[in-house]
């Protein structure tokens, strides 16, 4: 009885009404941020739709087309960029977009526009297939201002920490928006009854500690050795700290990031002899999830220093990423450091 009137004295909250009373919050705001991220919930909205029936409409399976790097790229895939890159064309405020999907700079038709978006709008393209959790990642900038008004790439190109908003939409068994403007990380559940996004979550906050490490052990021969002594640290039986840990690894950065934001623990991409330096892309991938797992309390490190203040050298840039809860972080940065100090003597 209890809950059913809890049910009903529980207002909800939509992603719009949302962002509005946040908006309000800041006399000066001209309200174009918080129309890029309705913009953003609108084509995740399509894109959540079109992956629930992708099994009936064609959308699985390859384009046949390789993107800049190399990898294969899937009909959802393009679909997502597509949706998203028209989605924030529409309305105006969005001078470029940075996608995964396309090799340079995508100049929209509102060349004054504000911001700069870097996407991957379709994280995890290998378990599209076969229903596993995939996403969409996104990441926001303000264009500098410059006396020659002609868009650049060197634009695009700052660090991190001058990210204004960022967040990602997992389409697992709901379909998820996470974003933060700095304020805090805050979550919605599509309900796709009403089409509308509704507040799950204010103020996410990371578990300092998490007994959970997810990392792709493929690998495990060409890491560095302080790696190898942490992934054996996880292992081995301690009941004080609680382990050993258990070892979960989806294989869509998004998916393990959001399990690793409310359960706790650590993600790891590392470097390698396959991708010397790290598979995750710096722009849409680890700085965006960097940001939203840093406003939760976690950390987000290359191995050695912070990753949003790491100074971007090209738009598709690649760097080794160990994120989540805050004493996993430093126990790894520990043992990497140690290591490392040993090698240089
Ligand atoms: O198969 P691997 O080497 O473990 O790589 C998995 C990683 O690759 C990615 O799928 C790369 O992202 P894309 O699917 O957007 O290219 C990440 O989501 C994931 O963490
Ligand atoms: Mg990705
Ligand atoms: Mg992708």
């Amino acid at each position: 009885m209890e809950s059913t009137s809890t049910a009903k004295s529980r207002k909800l909250v939509t992603l719009d009404e949302y962002i509005i009373q946040a908006q309000n919050k800041f006399p000066g705001a001209t309200g174009e941020l918080s129309q890029l991220l309705r913009d953003i919930g609108l084509a995740a909205k399509i894109i959540s739709r079109e992956v629930n029936k992708a099994g009936i409409t064609n959308l699985l399976g390859v384009d046949g087309s390789t993107n800049v790097h190399g990898e294969s790229v899937k009909r959802l895939d393009l679909f997502a960029d597509q949706q998203l890159i028209s989605a924030l064309d529409r309305s105006m405020i969005t001078c470029m977009v940075i996608s995964e999907e396309n090799d340079g700079i995508v100049r929209l038709n509102s060349e004054g526009g504000k911001y700069i978006v870097y996407m991957d709008p379709l994280d995890g393209s290998s378990n599209i297939d076969v229903n596993v959790s995939i996403g969409s990642i996104f990441s926001i900038y303000m264009r500098q201002p410059r006396f020659d008004k002609k868009l650049v790439e060197d634009d695009a190109l700052q660090p991190g920490i001058r990210q204004v908003a960022a967040g990602y939409v997992l389409y697992g068994s709901s379909t998820i928006m996470v974003y933060t403007t700095g304020l805090g990380v805050s979550s919605f559940t599509l309900d796709p009854s009403i089409g509308e996004f509704i507040l799950s979550e204010d103020d996410f906050k990371i578990p300092e500690c998490g007994n959970i490490y997810s990392i792709n052990e493929g690998s495990y021969n060409s890491w560095a050795d302080g790696l190898k002594k942490y992934i054996k640290y996880c292992q081995v039986e301690d009941e004080e700290t609680n382990r050993p840990y258990t070892a979960r690894y989806i294989g869509s950065m998004v998916a393990d990031l959001h399990r690793t934001l409310i359960k706790g623990g650590i993600f790891i991409y590392p470097a390698s002899t396959r991708y010397p330096n790290g598979k995750l892309r710096l722009m849409y991938e680890c700085n965006p999830l960097s940001f939203i797992i840093e406003q939760a309390g976690g950390m987000a490190i290359d191995g050695k220093k912070r990753i949003m203040e790491k100074q971007p050298t090209s738009i598709h840039q690649r760097i080794p990423i160990y994120i989540g809860s805050p004493d996993n972080v430093k126990k790894v940065k520990e043992l990497l450091d140690q290591h490392e100090n040993k090698e240089s003597v």
